[in-house]
């Protein structure tokens, strides 16, 4: 039985607040709840009768006090987390905010603070984001990820560094770029996952091994990511994730 077999997903977002001029994000520090301890972007579960953008919007409001404009406001990418042994994924909508009105503010749930590109706590954030998030900041948005987590051992020994990187890019019949980076570390043998090469997009897929991060990260909760596949620079943002992890739609 495949561990990470789908039979439903919640839909939840995710909100990116970013400077260009000042090359800074907004993050918040999760107080309650899912991703406790974590820094993360502001988003939550979309309610009945929403669209994701609204409620991503709502949830800007709700947890940094701050109404994003529409015209600095855009879909980023769509990214599917699956847990071991739990058959609900999280389909989450991922957006940046270019602007903004209105007063920034901590709460209940998030406490906001700004970062220097330069200077975001990887090691305090969820461990998919250090995937995902140097592609949205690079503006390689629209992307597509599937992260996959593992409860955390209690014990845990992993290496300091990745140790080994290799990439390799191919032009395919539908003269899309596509290039396929696997991510190795000294000690483990890695997990490949194929890229569909015939899609008319520019795609990066990549692997990772459970051992691919450094020690030391319960902030991340008591779970640990071992495996991802992302493509990046897609023509459109996905809209929808099928239950089998593959894009079903995407936006006009
Ligand atoms: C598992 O990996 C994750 N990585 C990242 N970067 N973000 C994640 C991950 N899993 C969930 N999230 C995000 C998505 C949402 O923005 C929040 C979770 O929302 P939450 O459960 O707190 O939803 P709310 O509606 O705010 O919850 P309550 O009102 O019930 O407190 O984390």
């Amino acid at each position: 039985m495949d561990p990470f077999r789908l039979t439903s997903k919640k839909v939840l977002t995710l909100v990116m607040v970013i400077d260009k001029e000042q090359q800074k994000i907004l993050l918040g520090y999760k107080k309650r709840g899912f991703g406790a301890h974590l820094w993360n972007g502001f988003g939550g579960k979309v309610e009945p009768g929403e669209t994701p953008q609204q409620g991503a919007l709502r949830e800007l409001e709700e947890e940094a006090g701050i109404t994003a404009k529409p015209e600095g406001f855009q879909k980023a990418g769509l990214l599917l987390f699956l847990f071991e042994n739990d058959p609900v994924g999280l389909e989450t909508h991922v957006y940046k905010a270019y602007s903004y009105q209105g007063q920034i503010r901590e709460c209940d749930e998030m406490r906001p603070q700004w970062f220097n590109f330069a200077d975001i706590p990887y090691d305090q954030m969820w461990e998919d984001d250090r995937i995902w998030l140097p592609i949205l900041l690079k503006e390689q948005a629209p992307f597509f990820g599937r992260m996959y987590f593992k409860r955390r051992p209690l014990e845990e020994s992993v290496p300091d560094q990745l140790t080994n990187l290799s990439t390799s890019t191919s032009t395919t019949s539908t003269a899309a770029t596509t290039a396929t980076t696997t991510i190795t570390t000294a000690s483990a043998t890695p997990v490949v996952v194929e890229t569909n090469s015939s899609t008319p997009i520019a795609s990066l897929s990549k692997t990772m091994t459970a051992t691919s991060f450094t020690p030391g990260q319960p902030k991340s909760g008591p779970f640990t990511m071992f495996e991802y596949h992302i493509e990046q620079n897609l023509l459109a943002p996905p809209k929808e994730i099928a239950l089998d992890g593959t894009i079903a739609s995407f936006e006009n």
